[in-house]
C-alpha cells in the first residue's frame, strides 16, 4: 500500500495528460487539473485532449477544473510550461495545508530570478515537499504505454522512494534519486542542445556532426551541472545523458523539431511549445555568473535571438581553438 493513493496533476497539455495516464496506470486514484474550465470540461466529456491527440483517456482520471478539488491529493505533479509554474504553485498554495509533496515535471530554468523548478516550488509553497521527475519520455510514447525509465529526485530519499512506488508501473520506471539540481540541469539543458543538433541536421551537416555536437553538448552540460554541485551519475544517467540522447536524435522532440525548421530556413512548427527557446537565454546568465562556457548553448542563444545566423554560429563553433579533450 502506498502512502500516496490519490494523485493530481497540475497542467493538462501533452505531458500532463500522459502522467496522468501513468499514475492512473500504477494504481493511483487520478484528478487531472485543467486552468481552462471550458477545455477542461471538454476532455472530461470527450476523454480526448487535442494536446495529446489520438489518446484515449480512461474513465477512471477525474478532470475537473476546480483547483481545491485537485488540492486535496497526496502528491501533486506540476506538468504546466517552466515558466508557468510559479503562477500555478502560487494558485495551488492557499489550498496546500499539509506537507504534501509537489513534483516539478516541467523543465526549464526560470526567466529573471534564474531559479530551478524545485526552488520555485519550495519558494511559493513553502510548507510542500518539492521533488522533480525526468528522464526520456515523449507524452505520446508514455500515454501509449511504450515503456520507459525517468529519475525521480527529492532531497528526502525515502520521500523520492515513496513517491517512485506510487507511480511506477510495468511500462513507467522511475529510478529515485536525491539529486535534484543534477537531474533539474539535465532536463532544462539537453533542450537547448537538442535545438542545436536539430539546426545541424537541418542544415544536413550529417550524422558525424549529429554525434560530435551532441557529445560536446554534454561535456558543457556536465561542466555546468558540476559546477552547481551536480552528481556525476545523474549527469550520465537518465535525465542527464538518457535524456540528451532521446531529444537531439528524434524529430519527434519539439527543440530538435525547432532546430530542424532554423536549419532548414523554414517557419518552426506553430502553436508547440519548445522549452528550449526559453531556457537558452537563462542558461547563458546562470553559466555566465559561475565562469563557465556553453558554447554550444550560446550559439542556439545567439541565433535565436537573431545576434548571429546559422553559418556564422556553426563557422565561430568549428574555429575556436584547438583544445584537450575535456
Ligand atoms: N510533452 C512531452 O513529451 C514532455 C514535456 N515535458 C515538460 O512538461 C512541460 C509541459 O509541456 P507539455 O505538456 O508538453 O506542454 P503543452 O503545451 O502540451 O501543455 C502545457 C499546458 O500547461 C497549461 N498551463 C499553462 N500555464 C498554466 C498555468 N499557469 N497553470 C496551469 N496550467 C497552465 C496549458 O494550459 P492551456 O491548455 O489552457 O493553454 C497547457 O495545457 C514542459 O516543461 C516540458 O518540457 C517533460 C517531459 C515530456
Ligand atoms: O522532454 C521530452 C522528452 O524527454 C520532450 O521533448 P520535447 O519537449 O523536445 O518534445
Amino acid at each position: 500500500m502506498t502512502a500516496f493513493q490519490s494523485v493530481a496533476v497540475i497542467g493538462a497539455g501533452a505531458w500532463g495528460t500522459a502522467l496522468a495516464t501513468v499514475a492512473a496506470r500504477a494504481g493511483r486514484n487520478v484528478t487531472l487539473w485543467a486552468r481552462n474550465a471550458e477545455h477542461g470540461a471538454r476532455i472530461a466529456s470527450t476523454r480526448d485532449n487535442p494536446r495529446l491527440p489520438g489518446i484515449r483517456i480512461v474513465p477512471e482520471i477525474v478532470v475537473t477544473s476546480d483547483l481545491a478539488l485537485a488540492a486535496r491529493a497526496d502528491m501533486l505533479l506540476i506538468a504546466t510550461p517552466a515558466q508557468h509554474l510559479r503562477g500555478a504553485v502560487n494558485m495551488l498554495a492557499s489550498h496546500i495545508t499539509k506537507a504534501v509533496p509537489i513534483v516539478a515535471c516541467a523543465k526549464g530554468i526560470e526567466h529573471g530570478t534564474h531559479k530551478f523548478m524545485t526552488d520555485v516550488i519550495a519558494e511559493a509553497a513553502p510548507h510542500a515537499q518539492p521533488a522533480i521527475l525526468s528522464g526520456p519520455s515523449f507524452a505520446d510514447d508514455v500515454a501509449r504505454g511504450l515503456p520507459t525509465a525517468v529519475t525521480l529526485a527529492a532531497s528526502d530519499e525515502a520521500l523520492a522512494s515513496s513517491l517512485v512506488q506510487a507511480l511506477g508501473s510495468p511500462t513507467f520506471r522511475p529510478y529515485h534519486s536525491t539529486d535534484i539540481r543534477g537531474v533539474e540541469i539535465g532536463g532544462a539543458a539537453k533542450n537547448v542542445l537538442a535545438i542545436a543538433v536539430g539546426i545541424a541536421i537541418g542544415r544536413k551537416l550529417g550524422a558525424s556532426a549529429q554525434a560530435a555536437l551532441t557529445t560536446r553538448g554534454f561535456a558543457e552540460l556536465t561542466r555546468l551541472g558540476r559546477a552547481l554541485g551536480a552528481r556525476r551519475e545523474t549527469l550520465t544517467g537518465l535525465s542527464g545523458l538518457g535524456d540528451l540522447i532521446l531529444t537531439c536524435s528524434s524529430p519527434q522532440s519539439r527543440n530538435f523539431a525547432l532546430g530542424l525548421a532554423l536549419g532548414r530556413g523554414e517557419q518552426p512548427p506553430a502553436g508547440k511549445l519548445a522549452e528550449g527557446e526559453f531556457t537558452a537565454p537563462v542558461l547563458i546568465e546562470l553559466a555566465a555568473s559561475q565562469n563557465i562556457e556553453l558554447p554550444v548553448s550560446e550559439a542556439v542563444a545567439s541565433i535565436l535571438s537573431g545576434r548571429s545566423t546559422i553559418d556564422a554560429a556553426i563557422s565561430a563553433l568549428m574555429t575556436r581553438p584547438f583544445k584537450a579533450e575535456e
